[in-house]
């Protein structure tokens, strides 16, 4: 799959998956990627209702790869003192507007990321393989840091557990981890592979909470 470090979908285009998504702001494409992001974010409303703790006590947050908003858009509505940013790429984020705790940024998640009390990558790392994941991390932890032991990153994403799940969810989880790998070189990784990552960037600590069937919320400490 994978040709002098380029993924299929590259060698198939000439191209990055994001660079062909994001070029165009007014793509019909970008629309239809970014709805079907939204949709699945609706099925996090659920899941924020059950796990309102991982927000409490924050006064800003900061979604990276937040893509038009619906995942930051549901936490504002539970949390609307809560100072949101969504920040993504600037063919993404560019003709959005928001409100005063709402706003659109956007840049490189690669270069820098917008300082705030955490940092939310949702279906973000998996699309990246370790060395970039680590970039991302690190860079997460700077936007974080001024909050010291009191900020966090939230990362939702799938952790794979073969020993303890059913086949059935491992399966589905796997099938994601060939898309991934197809798509962007990226991957699904097992709790082994967050634990590794996440120390490698810096951080101190973490919890993973399982939630919706197969993905989980992992909060990483400074
Ligand atoms: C799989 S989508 C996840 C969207 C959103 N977090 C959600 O769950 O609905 C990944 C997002 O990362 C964004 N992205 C890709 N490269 C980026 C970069 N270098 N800096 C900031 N965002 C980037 C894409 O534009 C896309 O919106």
């Amino acid at each position: 799959m994978k040709i002098r470090n380029k993924h299929c979908f590259e060698c198939a285009t000439g191209e990055s998956f994001w660079d062909f998504l994001n070029k165009d702001s007014e793509s019909s494409t970008l629309s239809m990627f970014q709805d079907a992001m939204a949709s699945d974010s609706r099925m996090f409303k659920l899941v924020l209702q059950e796990n309102k703790r991982v927000f409490e006590g924050l006064e800003s947050l900061v979604d990276v790869g937040g893509g038009t908003g619906g995942v930051t858009k549901l936490i504002h509505e539970i949390f609307p003192h809560l100072k949101c940013t969504v920040f993504d790429q600037p063919q993404v984020v560019g003709n959005l507007t928001g409100n005063e705790n709402l706003n659109f940024v956007g840049g490189d998640m690669f270069k820098s990321i917008p300082s705030a009390d955490a940092v939310l990558l949702k279906w973000v790392l998996h699309d990246w393989n370790d060395e970039q994941s680590l970039k991302i991390l690190k860079n997460s932890k700077e936007a974080i840091s001024h909050k010291g032991k009191d900020g966090k990153v939230i990362i939702i994403d799938i952790s794979i557990d073969e020993t303890s799940d059913d086949r059935g969810l491992t399966e589905l989880q796997l099938d994601y981890d060939l898309v991934m790998l197809t798509m962007f070189l990226g991957k699904e990784r097992t709790k082994q592979e967050w634990e590794k990552l996440i120390y490698d960037a810096g951080f101190s600590s973490y919890k993973i909470t399982p939630i919706s069937g197969f993905k989980s919320l992992i909060e990483v400490y400074p």
